[in-house]
């Protein structure tokens, strides 16, 4: 497998504190790499050091291939953009006029592809208004369109829905999976919100302080998430009775729900139910959340 990032026991250090601990990390080439972690874990300082924004204590890094130590990383690096924090944008100028002024940085020959770009972020209508009368959205979209402007295969995005209302959200995940889809671009999301990182992600990097506990593909994940049978019963007592002489691995909801692990066979356990005049209500299959695998994982206190 090809990777666009790894890291071998990077370590960052603030005095004493070890912000990242000796951190491995892979990211393939294609990904949407979901960084995941609690607010404090480490995953703005993995992102300022590969983006060359400060350097490693110990360990070191390859993009591309290229070492951290080698004279080439710069080439590499030109194949990356990024968001980090907030998107640098000046408030005054219009979308485009930030456009003209990062390709100016960039030294590019000519303004070329500035209407392409703004229409790619879904800004087309919205180039010639001023940034600051831009929703959160909008500015996060010309935040990506500027980090688009070096023509990266490789973006780096820090909290992009951090903040952004329903419609925002969903317009960074499209423009993301178009980005990925039809631009061949990967991704290293880092991002607290579970829920909208598992609609998008194919790998996951859990980082807690400041090292990888476990990575792991969206495939393995799926796998890995326990299944469980979701069940309403008139008669919670019958029911946990039941669970207990077969031996089942069960979660009480509430006085009439209960989630039950591991393979249960529904036709012995309605007429075993039935016997003690317990009726099902409702039963369905669900998926444990990514929440709740990362909560096993890391431990829920002060999980955000
Ligand atoms: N310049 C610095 N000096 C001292 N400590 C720092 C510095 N920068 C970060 N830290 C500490 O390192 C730890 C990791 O910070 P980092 O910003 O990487 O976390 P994070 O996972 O991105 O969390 P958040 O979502 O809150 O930004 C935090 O405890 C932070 O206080």
């Amino acid at each position: 497998m090809e990777y666009v990032l790894t890291t071998q026991a990077l370590s960052k250090h603030y005095g004493h504190f070890k912000a990242l601990d000796h951190l491995n990390m892979k990211v393939p080439k294609g990904a949407i790499y979901g960084f995941v972690g609690k607010n404090g874990a480490g995953k703005t300082t993995l992102i300022r050091l590969i983006c060359g924004l400060q350097s490693p204590s110990e360990g070191e890094y390859t993009l591309y291939g290229k070492k951290n130590t080698s004279k080439s990383l710069h080439d590499a690096r030109r194949r990356m953009g990024a968001v980090v924090e907030t998107p640098s944008i000046y408030l005054n100028m219009t979308a485009e006029e930030n456009l003209k002024h990062q390709y100016i940085i960039l030294g590019k020959p000519s303004f070329e592809g500035i209407d392409e770009l703004l229409n790619l972020v879904g800004l087309g209508h919205a180039g010639r208004k001023k940034a600051k009368n831009f929703s959160l959205g909008m500015r996060q979209r010309l935040g990506i369109a500027i980090a688009l402007a070096g023509d990266p295969d490789f973006l780096v995005l820090d909290e992009p829905i951090n903040g952004l209302d329903p419609q925002g959200i969903i317009e960074i995940r499209e423009l993301i999976l178009k980005l990925n889809q039809e631009h061949q671009i990967t991704f290293l999301i880092s991002s607290h919100i579970l829920d909208e990182l598992s609609r998008l992600a194919t790998h996951y990097g859990f980082i807690e302080k400041g090292h990888i506990v476990r990575e792991i593909s969206a495939e393995e994940l799926e796998a890995a998430c326990r299944k469980c049978m979701h069940i309403e019963v008139s008669d919670i007592r019958a029911l946990i009775r039941f669970l207990d002489k077969e031996k089942l691995d069960y979660k009480i909801i509430s006085d009439t729900q209960a989630d039950i692990y591991g393979h249960t066979d529904i036709t012995d356990m309605t007429v075993k139910l039935a016997e003690e005049d317990c009726k099902i209500i409702t039963i369905n299959e669900k998926d444990e959340s990514l929440e709740s695998y990362y909560i096993r994982l890391v431990g829920g206190e002060d999980y955000e």
